[in-house]
């Protein structure tokens, strides 16, 4: 039998509050008086026979990386919405209870990032999967609005902010003043996009096929969102689909850049049709003149997006120092002072009992 401490038991029964960063291409957990306590990514490894999981987050990329015939990996989250229910709620838990170092009890309020353009039903889900790991209380937050708070920014003031955050599923564009978001739109085309784009170009072009881990590794490499100054050239493994056979292939940058190409053009579109509209609230317009266009999420490091997005919008731009952490900061500081962020969150579910659920 193991011995338990009165420190423990005290623990144990402490009611926790969490702040949950659900992304497409990452979770981050953030406990209070803690900070971050976590960042993995949201897959799952699933027995391929039984269904059952297996492996969440750092140890399903693991397996994901390897070849095993019994074993699928899978993203439960899509777009920033949950696309598979259970493995959701199985990776959630988990992650919790990693987060915490002890089985996930005691949960009473969680804060939860959400996508702009989250409809109510895929809303639910993300409540009901809170609630089945043990929530009391579920509240919502649009990811631009956390991730402004995560860097300083007072979403109650009168000036205007435009953050644009650029993930893995969505990009969300937010033009944030007096404790709402004026004007805003949620893309689905954001860095898993842009993966598929450069997979599908090796296809078409090579007949050849590469894992995702790889597209990967070439955007980071080579992929810029304007002309680069000098040709990248990078050898690149993959199967070829005739011939069944591994074969290599020395790409240009300029190649991959046109593979991205629309994609980029149909975010750099999006930021900049919402810049023209503000023509009928043109000191909005003039706070972000001052201000610039605040980008952040991981897939605003893309090389040369900031300086497009300058360019095609004659705005200044700024990219965040940190901006795979700035929504769960932001999340952080709303469940630290859940009275004050109260007004600016979204669907709020409250659950009084069992029967509630
Ligand atoms: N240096 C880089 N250049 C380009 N893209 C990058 C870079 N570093 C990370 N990314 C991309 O950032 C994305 C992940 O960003 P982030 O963690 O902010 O997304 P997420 O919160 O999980 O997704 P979402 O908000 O869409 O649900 C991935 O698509 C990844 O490829």
């Amino acid at each position: 039998m193991s011995l338990v401490s009165i420190s423990d038991l005290v623990n144990l029964n402490k009611r926790i509050d969490i702040g949950l960063d659900l992304g497409t291409a990452n979770i981050l957990i953030y406990l209070p008086e803690r900070g971050i306590v976590l960042n993995e990514p949201a897959m799952v490894a699933r027995d391929r026979a039984s269904g059952e999981v297996i492996a969440v987050g750092k140890d399903a990329l693991a397996i994901h990386e390897k070849i095993h015939p019994g074993i699928v990996t899978i993203r439960p989250i899509a777009n920033g919405v949950i696309a598979d229910y259970e493995a959701t709620t199985v990776l959630i838990r988990e992650l919790i209870r990693k987060a915490l170092s002890r089985s996930v009890q005691n949960i009473y309020r969680m804060v939860i990032s959400v996508p702009l353009g989250i409809t109510p039903v895929e809303t639910r889900a993300v409540y009901d999967a809170a609630v089945k790991v043990g929530a009391k209380e579920v509240h919502f937050v649009q990811e631009p609005m956390a991730a402004a708070i995560g860097t300083g920014m007072d979403p109650f003031e009168a000036a205007g902010n435009m953050v644009v955050d650029i993930g893995g599923g969505t990009t969300d564009i937010a033009v944030i003043t007096l404790g709402g978001i004026a004007s805003g739109e949620s893309l689905r085309i954001a860095g898993n996009d842009i993966n598929t784009r450069i997979i599908q170009f090796f296809r078409n072009r090579y007949n050849l096929a590469i894992s995702d881990y790889a597209a990967e590794n070439i955007k980071l490499q080579m992929a810029s969102a304007e002309e680069p100054q000098e040709d990248l050239t990078m050898n690149v493994q993959g199967m070829n689909v005739g011939t069944g056979l591994p074969e290599t292939v020395t790409i240009h940058s300029g190649f991959i850049n046109d593979a991205l190409k629309h994609s980029v053009s149909l975010i750099v579109m999006s930021i900049k049709k919402h810049i023209e509209a503000l023509i009928v609230k043109p000191e909005i317009a003039l706070d972000i003149l001052g201000r610039g266009i605040f980008l952040t999420g991981g897939g605003s490091q893309l090389k040369g997006l900031d300086h497009r997005i300058k360019q095609e919008t004659n705005m200044p731009v700024k990219v965040s120092q940190d901006p795979m952490t700035d929504t769960i900061k932001g999340v952080g500081e709303i469940i630290e002072d859940l009275k004050h962020y109260k007004p600016i969150l979204g669907v709020d579910f409250k659950v009084l009992s069992k029967e509630d659920t």
